[in-house]
């Protein structure tokens, strides 16, 4: 069954308490759209079968779904420190540039902390991209490493409670799915006895895990193009809180996007819609959540990492400065990166390589920071698009 066949596209007039975000302009109706399943969070927390299901179906089809965070307590405490974020993040990103680079600690080989505007390389000839980052290390706020340094705005308790209730809300979730994974998948009895996908992935182990604020300001309508390079995501979950639009994903050729309800796509749109490019349209209430190469490692490439990355915001939208917040969740430092599953090794990675989470991170994070790194920071693209992540 075709995947957008299960899935209640979203559009305009559907729900308008999913449509819109206070003083931004709507996404457009003029663009296609991904035909994301809407999962509910308090659904599957409370183990029904058939949410249980599509999750499991998104993940393995496309490796991107929209998580519902409404009616259930942990998913609205999550929307609420999402919110509060956003305007950390604000407060954060009107620091003068001066002030912000000193949080750039690529030289010390970390990719916690800041990284300027156009200082990440988003193709193979080395363009620039189109934002900022500030990576906030969940080992830094829950006390398992040493303190990095950081900006006074970020620093006061509350804001750093803040962030640790975001960390433990979004880890849990994530949890939720990498449970639901598990029980799916067909592990080896080895990997099942030592507790499957949970214990790679302990709230207290030093890993990668982070959250990310991102901003990126209005291009200028002549050029408006790539702002965040196409990639796969390298941990296992990632929670993504959109407010516009921007963020596209390339469909696999055997699903179809949500054509748009209106005409009046603009030339630049129809550019950036050619190739199985289609926009994510944001909803209220949700995250987006998708599934990153970690995942395709242990699964030997039953689930998917699919292919996305940001472009100016579509229609009216492209004039607001855009501005989303992540939560990168990644298997534990010292974890190798193989299949835990009874077939082997041969799908998702290069065979024979024993790589650790820390190690795969970091040449890929800091790779893409380097002319030339391009390349050699690359993650499942290639076997994402070409297995479908449909190996059964
Ligand atoms: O800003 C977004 O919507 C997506 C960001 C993203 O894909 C990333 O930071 O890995
Ligand atoms: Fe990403």
């Amino acid at each position: 069954m075709p995947h957008s066949a299960h899935s209640s596209s979203p559009s305009p007039s559907q729900d308008s308490q999913e449509e819109g975000f206070a003083s931004l302009p709507p996404f457009p109706s003029t663009v296609p759209t991904a035909p994301l399943f809407r999962i509910s969070l308090a659904k599957l927390t409370s183990q029904d079968e058939a949410e249980q299901e599509r999750c499991w179906q998104a993940c393995r089809e496309l490796g991107f779904f929209y998580l519902d965070l409404r009616g259930c307590t942990p998913g609205c405490a999550l929307l609420s420190d999402a919110d509060a974020l956003f305007e950390l993040m604000r407060v954060f990103y009107a620091l003068p540039v001066g002030e912000k680079v000193k949080y750039d600690f690529k030289k010390e080989g970390s990719y916690f902390g800041y990284k300027g505007y156009g200082e990440g390389i988003v193709d193979a000839s080395g363009g620039r991209d189109r934002n900022e980052f500030y990576n906030v290390s969940k080992d830094d706020v829950l006390g398992v490493s040493a303190r990095l340094p950081a900006p006074a705005c970020l620093s006061g308790r509350k804001e750093r409670a803040l962030c640790k209730a975001f960390i433990e809300e979004s880890h849990a979730v994530c949890s939720t799915v990498m449970e639901l994974l598990s029980t799916r998948l067909p592990l080896r009895e080895e990997a099942r006895n030592q507790g499957a996908l949970g214990p790679l992935h302990r709230l207290q182990a030093p890993s990668g895990d982070q959250i990310r604020f991102v901003r990126a300001p209005p291009q200028e309508k002549r050029s408006q193009g790539v702002a965040l390079g196409e990639h796969t995501d390298f941990g296992s979950v990632t929670l993504l809180f959109n407010r516009l639009g921007g963020l596209q994903v390339r469909l696999p050729p055997s699903m179809d996007p949500v054509a748009p309800a209106t005409d009046g796509m603009s030339e630049t749109e129809q550019t950036l819609c050619q190739d199985g490019w289609c926009y994510v349209r944001p909803l209220r209430g949700h995250a987006i959540v998708n599934l990153g190469d970690a995942l395709v490692k242990f699964s030997n490439g039953r689930v998917r990492s699919n292919i996305h990355r940001v472009v100016a915001p579509p229609g009216r939208q492209g004039e607001e400065e855009r501005w989303s917040l992540v939560y990168f969740c990644r298997p534990g430092d010292e974890v190798v990166l193989r299949s835990l599953v009874g077939d082997g090794d041969a799908a998702g990675g290069e065979e024979g390589e024993d790589v650790t989470a820390k190690e795969w991170i970091l040449r890929r994070a800091l790779g893409r920071r380097e002319v030339g790194g391009w390349e050699k920071s690359g993650g499942t693209e290639e076997g994402s698009m070409r297995a479908g992540g449909m190996r059964g």
